[in-house]
């Protein structure tokens, strides 16, 4: 088995490659300090939230610049071959660390793209170290990579991943999401401030 993908990051699909015109990401003023947990986005998050016994249980900290790393321990309940990830819950948490770096942006997004490089097998127990960061913004699309590594910053490359976020209005989630769901977050303070401070910081 090779140590690293020989094709290095995949190039992708023409509509991950950035325009011409494309501007360098801007970390909002009220972003946090990197090193600072993000803290889960919703309580009910597959990726992030507490509440989720089977979930990932993902923790992001933000990093320079626009970028991001993340943690999570592959679980039993992860499998997809006996003792691998599910190649699926390897991309939920790509996923979920490429979401995370909008909150860096102060911009609501949702997953418009994303391929995943599957490099090598991740075993249950495995801490896969993710790092991630927005290369470029053109209009309502953000482009991102990230990487994911087995057991720390040093670590064997297991999966990377590119990706396109196209920002949305609070609206997509209200509109489209089921209602019970949808009036307990309008319910809670904690969701309604962090969707007032995307609202009012454009
Ligand atoms: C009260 C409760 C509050 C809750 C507050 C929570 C906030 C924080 C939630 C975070 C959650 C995190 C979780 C992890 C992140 C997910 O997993 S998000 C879930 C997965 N993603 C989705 O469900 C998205 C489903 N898709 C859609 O809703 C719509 O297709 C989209 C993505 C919003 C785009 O629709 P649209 O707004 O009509 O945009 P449209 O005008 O078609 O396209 C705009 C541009 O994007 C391009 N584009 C659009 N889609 C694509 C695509 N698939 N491929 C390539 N290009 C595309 C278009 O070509 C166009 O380009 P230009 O012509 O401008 O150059």
């Amino acid at each position: 088995m090779s140590t690293e993908n020989p094709r290095g990051p995949s190039p992708g699909h023409p509509a991950l490659i950035p325009p011409a015109d494309a501007l360098r990401p801007v970390r909002h003023p009220d972003a946090p300090a990197p090193g600072e947990l993000l803290g889960t986005h919703y309580d009910h998050c597959f990726g992030c939230g507490g509440a989720q016994p089977h979930g990932l249980h993902l923790q992001a900290r933000a990093g320079d610049g626009v970028s991001i790393t993340a943690e999570f321990t592959v679980q039993a309940a992860h499998q997809g071959a006996p003792g691998l990830a599910h190649g699926g819950v390897l991309t939920s948490a790509l996923d979920e660390t490429l979401g995370s770096l909008n909150w860096l942006l102060r911009t609501i997004a949702v997953t418009g793209r994303l391929e995943t490089d599957f490099v090598r097998p991740v075993p249950v127990d495995t801490q896969l170290f993710l790092q991630a960061e927005v290369t470029a913004v053109a209009g309502r699309k953000i482009y991102s990579t990230a990487v994911g590594r087995i057991g720390g910053p040093a670590g064997p490359v297991a999966v990377r991943a590119n990706a396109l976020f196209i920002e949305v209005k609070v609206d997509h989630f209200i509109d489209n999401g089921r209602q019970v769901e949808i009036q307990a977050a309008m319910a809670d303070p904690d969701q309604i401030r962090r969707v007032r401070a995307f609202e009012v910081n454009p």
